[in-house]
């Protein structure tokens, strides 16, 4: 096998199912070049000062070899001193030019991170929510650092490497084959004795790293899942620590094989070097000395072909691995791609509109919808699967068509998976409509800028997302420019400004992942006053199914009061109240509007909405005489 081919061999005995969609192929290269481009005047001057450093290297042996001759003929001290004040300036000017050198293929490396860095992000950030929902996370977060990192390898480190290595490499052997070629000759009949297990050992060590790479991912992937709050409560009810610990072990503990067989290699392969060097340098004195003695070589010609030895060896052992090394940056480079090449399915048109402004209604027409398939959202890689389900996108809604004027609230009820979720999900564009179209204000949601769907829509969830930083920023993420006085009118308004009144830190309390130190009901209070800086036309509600306690019903109820007033709303109903003040209710099975009406009109017609009703609800209600008591509730998710 060529030493191509071993690389390949060992890169693909890793990366596994990377050969699909992940491959280094011309194309990888063609686009790892072009994204060099913008840091060519930068590369020229690296590779000039690369050439000046190898130059500077080889002067030191060749001075060495004139003093020794000096020397040898004792004539003249004053060139013996001027040659050695000259080494003193060539030592000075290789330290100053390799730092140059280090300095721009650091700079260069690094801006190369950077930019891939922020294209990933921001391509990420981009993705439609689906990718979301199938890729782990702990594996996105591995790609955006140890594959950008490995990327950038490719630039501060093998390229600036074969480069530097190569003309030393080069005018070195000119050098020596220049001094004696017969001495030459015979001291790289040693290479192969030692390149040969070279390559074995790059590959091999190429291979165990990029093993562990896959292993550290996979490690994170395990510590991101299970060290957030709900999984890590998930695993003190249901999972088995004992287990998730062994699991973890095996991995740490083959990372650890990993480290210090791949430690040990290496340590062999620098002796094997110094041991191989040494011999050929026994060589070049023995037979360098035989032609001086014999007066065909100058004995000052011995030293600079013993000097330049020494420095033939580095860098021919850094070649012997640089495609190796140069394989598995562009593997890293294939990676990164992979995730730029994903398309985001949901994207805004250039020629997008703005909402008009002022009260909104909201137009379903004749929606169909099924999920998307894997294949079509997300990367096998990403899923930890060999190869990404097709299947799926089978239909969950078939025709769903609704209207809700201006400022009207409709009330979703039905079964489980009976479609209730996917719809508010179109209505906020997570997901894109098969056919139909879903309008607000007439205009079809995919005709509309972000931002302006953005300040015309809301969403209040179940469970109220916050991210881990503290209140004032979590609320600040719906209006950037809201002043103080709006936070705390949105908190009044949501029934908040007492409690966060009191906390010690106020609205600069650092609420936990999930907001998980705050209770169910003050969570939800939270999301809602978010609702209430954006003043959005149109509100979705997911009302909590999780009963309260009567003081925190009660707050959320007259929250989402304020949060509903004014505003078309469409809501995932699960109290009586919501559904029976609703100005429409649709019942929903199976991916169809089996039903629709008022409450009253619905218990006349003696359907579905009545058989709901009766088997979920009816003990429930008379328990309040009908009353629209705050703490009933009719399970929307009956099953
Ligand atoms: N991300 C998804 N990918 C694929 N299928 C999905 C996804 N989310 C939901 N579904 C399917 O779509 C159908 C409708 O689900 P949906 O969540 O809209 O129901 P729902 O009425 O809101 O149910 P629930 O009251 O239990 O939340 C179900 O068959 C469900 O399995």
């Amino acid at each position: 096998m060529s030493m191509e081919g071993a690389a390949w061999h060992s890169l693909w005995s890793t990366a596994g199912a990377q050969k699909d969609n992940g491959g280094v192929t011309r194309q990888t290269v063609r686009r790892t070049i072009a994204f060099a481009k913008p840091y060519r005047a930068r590369l020229v001057v690296f590779v000039v000062f690369s050439v000046i450093s190898a130059f500077i290297a080889v002067a030191t042996p060749l001075l060495a070899g004139q003093i020794v001759n000096a020397i040898v003929a004792r004539t003249d001290l004053q060139l013996i001193i001027f040659l050695a004040g000259m080494i003193a300036l060539v030592a000075v000017a290789e330290a100053g030019v390799g730092l140059l050198v280090r300095w721009i293929s650091s700079q260069l490396g690094e801006d190369v991170i950077l930019d891939l860095r922020k294209s990933v992000f921001d391509h990420v950030q981009r993705m439609p929510i689906a990718f979301f929902t199938r890729t782990r996370t702990g594996a996105l977060v591995s790609r955006l650092n140890s594959d950008v990192i490995g990327a950038q390898q490719a630039f501060s480190g093998t390229l600036s490497g074969i480069v530097s290595n190569l003309v030393t490499l080069v005018l070195t052997l000119i050098v020596m084959l220049g001094t004696s070629w017969q001495v030459t000759v015979l001291a790289l009949v040693l290479l192969p004795i030692f390149l040969i297990p070279a390559r074995r050992f790059g590959s091999r060590i190429a291979s165990m790293r990029k093993e562990a790479a896959n292993l550290n991912a996979d490690m994170s992937t395990q510590m991101t899942e299970r060290f957030s709050a709900p999984g890590a409560t998930l695993v003190k009810l249901f999972g088995r620590p004992a287990d998730e610990s062994k699991e973890f072990f095996v991995r740490a503990a083959r990372v650890r094989d990993i480290g210090v067989k791949s430690t040990m290699m290496q340590f062999v392969f620098v002796t094997a070097l110094t041991f191989v060097s040494a011999l050929a340098l026994a060589l070049v004195y023995g037979l360098g000395g035989f032609y001086a003695v014999r007066g065909d070589l100058a004995a000052g010609d011995v030293v600079v072909l013993a000097l330049l030895l020494t420095r033939l060896y580095a860098p021919l052992t850094a070649l012997a691995s640089a495609r190796v090394d140069l394989m598995s940056a562009l593997v890293s480079f294939a990676r990164v791609f992979e995730i730029l090449d994903l398309k985001p399915l949901i994207d805004q048109k250039p020629e997008a509109k703005e909402f008009p402004t002022g009260p909104l209604g909201v137009e379903f027409d004749n929606v169909r919808f099924g999920y998307p398939a894997a294949d079509k959202v997300s990367l096998a890689s990403l899923e930890d699967v060999a190869t990404l389900d097709a299947r799926g996108g089978e239909e969950v809604l078939h025709g769903i068509s609704f209207t809700a004027k201006p400022g009207e609230t409709i009330a979703l009820v039905g079964s489980s998976g009976a479609g209730k979720s996917t719809i508010a999900q179109l209505l906020a564009r997570l997901y894109d409509v098969d056919s139909g179209a879903v309008r607000i204000g007439g205009l079809d949601v995919r005709d509309s800028t972000f931002d302006s769907l953005r300040s015309a829509l809301s969403m209040v969830t179940q469970d109220g997302h916050l991210f881990h930083e503290t209140i004032r920023s979590n609320l600040l993420l719906a209006k950037p420019e809201a002043s103080e006085a709006d936070l705390w009118s949105a908190l009044r308004r949501a029934r908040l400004e007492s409690l966060i009144e009191s906390m010690p830190d106020g609205l600069d309390t650092v609420v936990g992942e999930r907001g998980y130190r705050l209770s169910g009901g003050e969570r939800q209070r939270l999301t809602i006053a978010r609702l209430l800086l954006v003043q959005p036309a149109v509100v979705i509600l997911d009302e909590a199914t999780a009963a309260l306690d009567s003081t925190n019903e009660a707050a959320v109820q007259a929250a989402l009061g304020e949060a509903l007033r004014g505003r078309t709303a469409i809501v995932i109903a699960h109290r009586l109240s919501t559904i029976r003040e609703a100005d429409a209710i649709l019942v929903l099975e199976g991916g169809n509007i089996v039903e629709r009406g008022t409450h009253s009109e619905l218990l006349a017609a003696q359907g579905r909405y009545a058989e709901l009703y009766e088997t979920q609800f009816a003990q429930a209600d008379q328990g309040t005489g009908g009353a629209s008591g705050s703490a009933e509730s009719m399970p929307a998710a009956a099953q």
